[in-house]
């Protein structure tokens, strides 16, 4: 089993698309989403000049030509390909929202995308959906009543009441995607950049739902997009996830919020953190037991090393800063070869696959919720889906804690203090509710540790690089970590 992430083939066959005159509709478009597309937090080809923007399916949730004032509302699916023909990076797909009117309200401008100058949507001003109530509000009908509109199919898990008319309120917060929260009670999450093949974090929150563990919201309703007999980048026939609606946990607090207050009034967080390690652990037994496991033995660690290694030359490439830490980083990886030669193994299962402190809400009745279950964004939908060793999880966790102490500034033996009685005393949760002590497996968790640093450099590289530092103390001292 590998982890490593290769590109994907691209075909150019495109879905019927369920808008007439879908090619009239991109030439309206292409002009302003080219200019606003790239300023997209969510928006993963920064750096690469785009090339050109195709259309794989365009829905009228509500007639955007009619001549009255109303809101029109077009659902697209847009892929976007990058640089020139020597560009072998896979094209990215990605869900927009639009409203469309003659005239935007002023409350609305935040919100503008841009002004057609021709084509079917020529003199109407288009933005982004989300933003406009009426709109939102119109979404969360379409989820309580499942059913098919062209390409978009709504479904809804049996059972489950979702009010109707609430406020819509959308999230303002650095994000991957999109998120409205309507009345208190439930939150819709509309994903950026989709792929063919169910998401994570419908896919395991679901299978979680269904086995009885509740440290996750359940999905109320969702919706996705199918494409019979047509191939989305490269891939058949699978629908794409679109969206979630889930339950909001209404008076919750973040983990990454919570170490931050902790940090700044030198509390205590020892206990939240051993909570939080059961709550990790009560997950996983509950993953494992819903959805395939298996063992990596010594071909598969020593492969998952090799991809580690290979991983760790491709951001150094990227990140100059990373470069006199290789050899020293690379010694973490070829520990966890030799682990596998002298016989190490270890199970692997599916995982939340990004969690750190931002990714967990403590609840108002003290309970840790772990939401979010996408998986590193920057990789592929196919080895999200994979089952990985559990570790990885902890790994996570463990940076998150290195983060919050060396990001808050406070410096110094307090914070380094800090770091490490979180760090020992989430393993301990982990161990109480799982029996399988993190802190025992060092040359797992160093490697995992060392691939997830190298992985925020990269991140950081390219989303925040006033944040490079952070990661950075870490790879300095993992790359001394590891003798020869
Ligand atoms: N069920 C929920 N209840 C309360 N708040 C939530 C819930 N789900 C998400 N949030 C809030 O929304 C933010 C973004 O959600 P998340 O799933 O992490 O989106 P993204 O993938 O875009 O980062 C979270 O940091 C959290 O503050
Ligand atoms: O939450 P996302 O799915 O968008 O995850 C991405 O962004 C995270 C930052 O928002 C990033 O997490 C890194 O920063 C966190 C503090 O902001 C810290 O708690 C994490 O430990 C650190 O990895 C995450 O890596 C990225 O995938």
């Amino acid at each position: 089993m590998t982890e490593s992430s290769s590109p994907r083939t691209v075909h150019a066959r495109l879905p019927q698309l369920s808008v007439p005159h879908g090619s009239a509709l991109l030439r309206s478009l292409t002009g302003p989403l080219a200019r606003w597309l790239p300023r997209q937090r969510w928006f993963a080809g920064k750096g690469r000049p785009l090339s050109s923007l195709t259309l794989v399916s365009a829905t009228e949730l509500l007639p955007c030509s009619g001549a009255g004032s109303g809101p029109g509302l077009l659902h697209l699916l847009v892929r976007a390909r990058h640089g020139g023909a020597r560009d072998t990076t896979p094209d990215d797909c990605y869900q927009l929202l639009l409203g469309v009117r003659p005239v935007l309200p002023p409350t609305l401008s935040p919100a503008l995308v841009g002004r057609p100058t021709e084509g079917p949507l020529r003199g109407r001003v288009v933005y982004e959906a989300l933003h406009d109530t009426r709109l939102a509000a119109l979404m969360l009908e379409r989820l309580r009543a499942p059913g098919r509109h062209g390409t978009l199919s709504f479904g809804r898990a049996p059972g489950t009441a979702i009010p109707a008319g609430p406020t819509a309120r959308l999230l303002t917060g650095e994000q991957t995607n999109s998120s409205v929260v309507y009345g208190e009670a439930h939150i819709l999450k509309l994903f950026r950049r989709v792929s063919p093949g169910v998401n994570p974090d419908l896919e395991l929150p679901l299978a979680l739902a269904e086995a009885g563990c509740a440290r996750v919201p359940a999905p109320a309703a969702w919706f996705e997009a199918s494409f019979p007999g047509a191939a989305v980048l490269g891939q058949a026939t699978e629908p794409l996830t679109l969206g979630v609606l889930a339950p909001y946990l209404a008076g919750s607090a973040d983990g990454w919020q919570l170490a931050l207050a902790s940090l700044t009034q030198r509390t205590d967080f020892t206990g939240a953190a051993r909570a939080l390690g059961r709550a990790t652990a009560e997950v996983h037994t509950a993953l494992a037991a819903a959805l395939p496991t298996g063992t990596l033995g010594r071909p598969e660690l020593e492969e998952a090393a090799a991809g580690m290694t290979e991983r760790l030359a491709e951001a150094a490439a990227a990140v100059p800063a990373l470069r006199p830490y290789q050899a020293g980083l690379r010694r973490t990886y070829r520990a966890l070869a030799e682990y596998a030669e002298r016989g190490g193994e270890c199970r692997v299962q599916r995982l939340h696959g990004d969690l750190h402190l931002g990714q967990v809400l403590r609840t108002a009745d003290g309970g840790w919720s772990l939401i979010d279950f996408e998986g590193e964004p920057a990789r592929p939908l196919t080895d999200r889906r994979r089952p990985g060793p559990p570790v990885r999880d902890v790994a996570g966790m463990l940076r998150s804690f290195d983060y919050a102490a060396c990001q808050h500034g406070t410096g110094g033996s307090w914070a380094e203090s800090w770091s490490r009685a979180n760090r020992a005393a989430y393993c301990r949760g982990y161990a109480d509710a799982s029996g399988i002590d993190p802190m025992h497996q060092l040359e797992l968790v160093r490697a995992y540790e060392t691939e997830k640093a190298v992985y925020e450099v990269l991140y950081e590289a390219r989303h925040r690089p006033h944040w490079l530092h952070v990661p950075m103390t870490a790879i300095r001292r993992l790359a001394a970590s590891t003798p020869d």
